[in-house]
């Protein structure tokens, strides 16, 4: 009987969840060979495999990797600014696509390689929003489905990293944080949005320059009255901290974070708070990975996040940082149907 296949991978972009994929894709999910890297910092991505003990093709330029006939697949975890070009160069060469979110850093960008995509017949990409995958989500997803708690009224939710550096500016903790929650909530709630808010309350001192607003409070309302608001605050300083209550007619659903030990010491008892999103959601990225390379690997087109997710969640971050430029005033949203191209099979 013949092996399995071994899908040939190449990875755009070996900074931090790049060098946590090229781990997950060589060592945790099956059937995979990470052939070629890049990274556009020289000798960045050598080193990384030079750390886990890993041979690829090193590449400077992104175009090499996507042209090598030894990489099947495109996994691009560059900065958000790059993805735009590496996701329609990977789409152009007819292969298939794992692009982190955010898929581009606007809604035309996204509406852009949707077009491109279109092009090849079928889908071809997948974008990295996770949280779909992480079993908690799930659950609390099941649950509203099934009408535990009645209908939903209301979502409260926060992001917080512990810190971000000077470059992380005003914009990324819409486009790079609350993206996340932006496109998860619609799906959790079963609704559109219809409007979005943005403000900035009393700012922290820890933000390494004026310009930079955080926290922010991001409210939305869907098109049936849910009020939506997460606090974003990337440079929080204790830890990394992610809420979501979803609150009903008949009762409240709680996101639980991951286990951690209690310690009963000294008159205290205390548990550890997790400080990044990779111990967080490791098992969301796995299921993630297992699910995206088990379609691509048998020819067969990604059923997680697609193009037209990056594109919703875009048009929203757009408004969101429209407001945010106009003191926190009303945008209105109003989404198309999704094309059948992206119709949920
Ligand atoms: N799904 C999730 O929870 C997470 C998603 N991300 C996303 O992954 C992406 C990368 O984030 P990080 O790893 O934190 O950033 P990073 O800055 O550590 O890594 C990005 C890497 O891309 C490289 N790069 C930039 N332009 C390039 C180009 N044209 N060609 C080749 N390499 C290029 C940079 O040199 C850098 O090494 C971002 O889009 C971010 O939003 C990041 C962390 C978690
Ligand atoms: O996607 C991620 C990062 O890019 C982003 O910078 C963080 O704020 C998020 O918590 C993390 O999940």
């Amino acid at each position: 009987m013949a092996g399995a296949h071994v899908t040939k991978v190449g990875i755009v972009g070996i900074g931090f969840i790049g060098s946590d994929h090229l781990h997950r894709l060589t060592k945790t999910i099956a059937n995979v060979e990470v052939t070629a890297v890049c990274d556009i910092v020289p000798n960045k991505a050598q080193k990384v495999l030079d750390e886990q003990g890993l041979k690829a093709k090193d590449y400077s330029d992104y175009h090499d990797l996507i042209n090598d006939p030894n990489v099947e697949v495109v996994v691009c975890t560059a900065s958000n600014e790059a993805h735009y070009e590496i996701v329609m160069a990977a789409l152009k060469a007819g292969k298939f696509t794992f692009c982190e979110k955010p898929l581009a850093l606007d809604a035309q960008q996204c509406m852009d390689i949707i077009n491109e995509e279109k092009k090849l017949g079928r889908r071809m990409l997948q974008v990295g929003f996770m949280r779909h995958y992480a079993p908690e989500y799930v659950q609390m997803k099941q649950m509203i489905d099934d009408g535990v708690i009645g209908n939903p009224l209301m979502v409260d939710e926060r992001h917080y990293n512990q810190t971000q550096p000077e470059e992380y500016d005003t914009s990324r903790s819409i486009i790079e944080t609350a993206i996340h929650e932006i496109d998860l909530d619609h799906w959790l709630v079963n609704d559109d949005y219809a409007s979005i808010r943005v403000f900035a309350p009393k700012q922290t001192r820890h933000a390494q320059n004026a310009q930079i607003k955080d926290p922010q409070i991001v409210m939305m309302e869907t098109k049936t009255g849910i009020n939506i608001v997460i606090e974003v605050f990337v440079r929080c300083q204790y830890g990394y901290d992610i809420k979501c209550d979803v609150i009903g007619e008949e009762g409240v659903l709680e996101l639980p974070t991951v286990p951690q030990v209690a310690t009963r010491l000294n008159a205290q008892y205390s548990t550890a708070i997790l400080t990044d999103w990779k111990a967080r959601f490791e098992s969301a990225y796995d299921i993630e990975f297992r699910d995206f390379i088990g379609h691509v690997s048998q020819e067969e087109s990604p059923v997680g996040p697609s193009a037209w997710d990056g594109y919703i969640a875009a048009v929203t971050a757009d408004a969101a940082l429209k407001s945010l430029d106009e003191d926190g005033e009303k945008q209105d949203l109003d989404f198309p149907e999704a094309p059948a191209f992206y119709a949920a099979k």
